[in-house]
């Protein structure tokens, strides 16, 4: 033992309330265990040898007691957290040895729960009816009461069969039908009840009807979020109910094992470590999710205050009083809001995290694996595959519900992929596999707001520069240029004919293919670059400032045919998605000749945040084929710093139209995309439209360069092998390995 290692470890603990003579009990064996290997024990300051601790004690009050943690009497079931540790290659729950009957490494101690096999009805109270299953498994644990600072208190303790008369008290005393299936425990729960556990886990069961803002408390049976609702009313009740009654043993013991403010301390922090734990500092407040490997979820908020006087809210002003707020300050307008939701939010998108998958497409199936520390490690391989059979299913089925509807959706009408909602048919045709359709996607002809993103289509942020109230009919045919053309120098950017003008096209194009450095902006501090780390931002790498076209809109006085409204009419000519080939996949052609600078398309989708685009890109498989998203940055030069909300991109992942078919091309491609501001005048927010750089046949594929640096390896979005065929291909890779499978 290093000298001075084993005194700061004895310090850190001493910080603990942990006497020195235990710490060294337990460092001892820890020590040999990792064969001398500190790091492991330092690691996150001293968590592992702090859960020892913990661990050992909690033997030494079993033995005390009379029963062994591990006696044959009980029968852990391990709905677990999500211990950071197991995953550690040297993970004391993946290492062998154990400490000679002290300390109990395999588990660590902190899951609350146990079940138990082979306690009767009678024991408990509880029918195997009411508990849903022929072999009721129990979870127990025991609370303290709150302290003055408004705290709740616990210990947690296995369940000891003497204690049962107790229990059966709670239980009457609680006397209704939760429906709650504690599976894992956050430490702050002031609550003590036994809970039966159904088949179906909680977090799998959707609520009956939606949950009322403002309705809580209603006695139900499987609704996840009622049930959350009544634990925090029986929770309530018991904290005082302990504070009155404590001639109960149950309580009082539990209580009386954490009365010393330091080891409570103490021990609410592993208890914390052990469960995921996010803390604020500054707000003195700690988020638990608790998960089992099943899928279940549970959340805890827990805060403490230094005011005095603490009492108990009624939860339904508490959640009335967050609505508002939330409301008011967050921008939330979505009528359905409500607090339940948000929490119920929370967790699916906890669970949703909880899986990544392997984007090994099978047909009609994503096939996803469990996160590592999802993983059990068992010793027998059969039950190893079950286990993993099963898990499959549930992430299958969790994930399925949020992104593969492409997966599951109804199949496309290949006469017409946009059912209706262009102005034209856009049929689907595959010449070359079996695969009749392109996956799935919901198509929208115009960009809707995912959530986050800042966009205002009012009239009041129109000013009268932005807008030619006094124009009739068509503002082209005006002897005198609108305001609509301030934009591009005085200039309409459109002929008659509605195509672009050579003039501003030729320009357009130089400065978008062979731009110079002038050209670029970089900003000081770059909401893309933010997006990926909020912590230490990279330098900007820079962004090519474009032209914008203005078209006239509806505070405009000219009429929907003015000539300078192109690409609010939509898609004019005839287009077909088809199948290029097994590299680049399905792709868009014109089924008519095209002339130069004709309007073909928009790029719409989701309008999401950096932030929104880049955790969603995290989230979904490296090896997928994605749509390429776009970022909105034509005029991120001409402000300040850009909030998150205002720097966005377009996502067509999930919702797209006929653009998300549009294969890339390096310099060479048919199709330019020109920002066009139709209804906002701040250019955070356009429509990336989509025009001919030169004439093109009936039949031949559109392509556009999407500016893609085939080099930047860091990009959220990473680079497909390019395969455009282009002699002036930017990817240097694309000749020496197998380009990517469709
Ligand atoms: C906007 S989508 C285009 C539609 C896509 N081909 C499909 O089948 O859905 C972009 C994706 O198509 C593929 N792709 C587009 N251009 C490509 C190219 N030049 N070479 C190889 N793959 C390409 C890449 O997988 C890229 O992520």
């Amino acid at each position: 033992m290093t000298k001075a290692r084993a005194i700061a470890a004895v310090n850190a603990m001493k910080a603990m309330g942990i006497p020195v003579e235990k710490v060294k009990t337990v460092l001892r064996n820890l020590l040999q265990v990792y064969e001398n290997n500190w790091e492991y024990i330092e690691a996150e300051n001293y968590r592992v040898l702090a859960d020892a601790i913990f661990e050992w004690e909690e033997s030494q009050d079993n033995v005390y007691a009379g029963k062994a943690v591990e006696s044959d009497e009980l029968q852990y079931r391990r709905p677990r957290a999500r211990y950071r540790q197991d995953d550690h290659p040297l993970s004391p729950l993946k290492a062998t040895s154990h400490l000679a009957g002290e300390t109990s490494l395999k588990r660590p101690r902190l899951e609350a729960d146990v079940s138990f096999k082979g306690v009767s009805e009678r024991d408990t109270g509880i029918s195997s009816e009411r508990a849903g299953r022929t072999s009721p498994h129990i979870y127990l644990k025991e609370k303290k009461p709150l302290n003055q600072t408004g705290e709740a208190c616990q210990a947690l303790v296995p369940y000891r069969k003497d204690k049962q008369p107790t229990l059966e008290k709670m239980e009457k005393k609680h006397n209704r039908d939760t429906g709650f299936f504690n599976l894992v425990r956050p430490k702050d729960e002031p609550c003590d009840y036994i809970s039966p556990v159904f088949e179906t886990p909680i977090a799998m069961i959707p609520p009956s009807q939606p949950f009322p803002s403002g309705k809580i408390g209603h006695a139900s049976n499987h609704g996840s979020l009622k049930s959350y609702s009544n634990l925090q009313n029986i929770n309530m009740g018991t904290t005082r109910d302990v504070e009155r009654k404590n001639d109960e043993s149950c309580f009082v013991d539990a209580c009386n094992k954490v009365t010393a403010p330091v080891a409570d301390s103490a021990r609410n922090k592993a208890a914390t470590s052990e469960i995921l734990s996010v803390q604020e500092s500054s707000s003195r407040s700690t988020v638990d999710i608790a998960s089992s490997d099943l899928g279940e979820v549970k959340l805890t908020f827990s805060c403490s205050s230094d005011r005095p006087n603490f009492h108990i809210p009624n939860l339904e002003s508490v959640f009335k009083q967050v609505e508002d707020k939330c409301l008011k300050s967050y921008k939330i307008l979505e009528p359905s809001f409500s607090l339940a939701n948000l929490m119920k939010e929370m967790c699916q998108c906890y669970r949703d995290l909880s899986y990544v998958t392997t984007g090994d497409k099978q047909e009609n199936s994503l096939q996803i694996i469990p996160t590592v520390d999802s993983v059990e490690q068992h010793t027998v391989e059969q039950d190893n595959q079950n286990e993993k059979n099963k898990k499959m299913k549930k992430a299958k089925y969790l994930v399925q519900s949020q992104h593969t509807l492409a997966e599951l959706g109804p199949p496309h009408d290949i006469n017409d992929i946009s059912k209706g909602e262009e102005n034209v048919r856009i049929s689907v045709l595959n010449e070359l596999t079996k695969e009749k359709y392109p996956p799935t996607f919901h198509y929208i002809p115009r960009n809707i707001v995912h959530q986050n993103a800042y966009v205002n289509f009012s009239l009041a942020r129109i000013g009268d520069e932005n807008c030619c109230a006094d124009c009739f009919s068509n503002c082209l045919a005006a002897p005198v240029p609108c305001a609509c053309a301030r934009e591009t120098g005085g200039v309409f950017a459109y002929t008659s004919g509605g195509l672009i003008t050579k003039e501003f096209l030729d320009e357009y194009i130089s400065m978008t293919c062979e731009p110079k450095q002038h050209n670029f902006f970089y900003c000081k501090d770059c909401p893309l670059e933010r997006s990926k780390n909020e912590i230490s931002t990279e330098a900007c790498k820079g962004h090519l400032v474009r032209k914008f076209i203005k078209e006239c809109w509806s505070k405009c006085g000219c009429s929907m045919h003015c000539g300078n409204r192109v690409v609010q009419r939509g898609i004019m000519h005839q287009l077909q998605v088809f199948f290029t080939s097994k590299t680049k996949g399905w792709g868009l052609r014109t089924l008519e000749n095209l002339p130069r600078g004709a309007f073909v398309c928009e790029y719409v989708g989701e309008v999401l945040t950096n932030t929104e685009l880049y955790d969603r890109t995290m989230q979904t498989t490296r090896k997928a084929r994605h749509t390429y998203p776009v970022l909105l940055d034509a005029d991120w030069g001409s402000e300040g710093t850009l909030k998150d909300e205002e720097a966005l991109c377009l996502d067509a992942t999930f919702y797209g139209n006929v653009a998300r078919f549009i294969n890339h091309r390096c310099f060479d491609a048919n199709l330019i995309g020109i920002p066009v501001e139709v209804e906002l005048p701040d250019h955070h927010y356009y429509h990336l439209s989509f025009f001919t750089t030169r004439k093109v046949d009936a039949f031949e594929e559109l392509t556009w360069d999407y500016g893609i640096d085939f080099a930047d390896i860091d990009h959220p979005v990473k680079a497909f092998r390019c395969a455009c065929g282009s002699k002036f291909c930017r990817d240097n890779h694309h000749s020496t390995g197998p380009s990517e499978a469709v």
